[in-house]
């Protein structure tokens, strides 16, 4: 994902709000020296899985859906897992092209067992639709298909992903530059992977490639770890859990910063331990760090794209 790294980078180095503190980074790096936290892929046990290409389906639905939880404060991710995989187990053709295309709000919610709208119920249901016509009109209506046209490339996946699907199209204008964060596309190639464990629908010869995914955790978590400083303006609106904009500059450098340290992380892992890290084995740890941290102040951001 050369474009998100020289993009990310680009935003780190011209960032306002928010900075890279290489001595908290330096710090999170010594205490990785001896083991780098493993971190199970569906550690929660959330997750449909078959090892064949309905579990494909799913991922893609799931990660069509994956954004923008925190306007409910009672609707996590893990409520969305669940209630598709529910859905899948009670009813295999749940997740069809045709049904796909057909679902409404309160269908949506029924499947996922939520009692009121869900947040951007309606660009949920859109991209659900645009999901279902997409794989239809050219995989066959089938996301297996999708990844089985990638020979076994994630950055090829993500290319295709967000070439073919406009919701996947994650990116921003910073500072008259375009910059690309593209999360939910590659957490779909990183699900595939984590959950096929690297082999058949989830082998890819270039999942080093992939970087970390910029959603409202991780920075959170960076932050706290002292790899990220806010402006005290920033510091203070996610402080005051004030709406922070899409597409404003404090927005994107929260994410590109983030890319950008995990980068960074994983460049010191390597020089001063000689470990290899992916970036996806330190978002998912990071990750899970947030997620265990109910006191975690993060900001908020109305978007469809994390
Ligand atoms: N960076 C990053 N962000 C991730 C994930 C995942 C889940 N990954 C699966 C893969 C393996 C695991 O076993 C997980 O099951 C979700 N998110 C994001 O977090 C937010 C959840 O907000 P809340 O529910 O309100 O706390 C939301 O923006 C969501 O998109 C990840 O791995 N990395």
């Amino acid at each position: 994902m050369e474009e998100v790294r020289e993009t990310s980078a680009w935003v780190a180095r011209n960032s306002s709000h928010v900075t890279i503190d290489s001595s908290g980074l330096e710090k999170v790096v010594e205490t990785m020296k001896e083991s780098i936290p493993k971190v199970e892929w569906d550690y929660e046990g959330i997750h449909y899985f078959d090892n064949g290409p309905l579990t494909v389906q799913y991922l893609f639905v799931l990660d069509a859906l994956n954004f923008c939880f925190w306007p409910d404060k009672d609707l996590n991710y893990d409520h969305l897992a669940k209630g598709l995989k529910e859905a899948l187990l009670n009813d295999h053709s749940a997740f069809d092209a045709d049904r796909l295309q057909k679902y409404t709000g309160p269908q949506l919610r029924e499947l996922l067992k939520w009692p009121r709208s869900l947040p951007l119920e309606e660009e949920r249901v859109r991209l659900l639709h645009e999901v279902g016509f997409e794989l239809e009109r050219s995989f066959e209506g089938k996301a297996s298909k999708l990844v089985e046209s990638c020979g076994k490339s994630a950055v090829k996946l993500v290319a295709l992903v967000t070439r073919h699907f406009p919701g996947f199209r994650d990116h921003s204008m910073y500072k008259g530059h375009q910059v690309f964060l593209y999360k939910r596309a590659q957490i779909f190639a990183a699900d595939l992977w984590g959950a096929f464990n690297g082999q058949g629908y989830g082998e890819f010869n270039d999942i080093g490639s992939i970087t970390m995914f910029a959603d409202y955790i991780v920075p959170a978590v960076l932050q706290q770890l002292g790899v990220l400083k806010y402006s005290s303006t920033l510091a203070n609106a996610i402080q005051a859990s004030s709406e922070i904009g899409a597409g404003t500059e404090e927005e994107v450098e929260l994410r590109a910063c983030s890319i950008f340290a995990v980068e960074k992380m994983r460049e010191l892992l390597s020089i001063k331990c000689g470990k290899q890290v992916l970036s996806v084995e330190l978002d998912l740890w990071l990750w899970s760090v947030g997620v265990q941290c109910p006191s975690l102040q993060h900001h908020r951001t109305l978007s469809i794209y994390y």
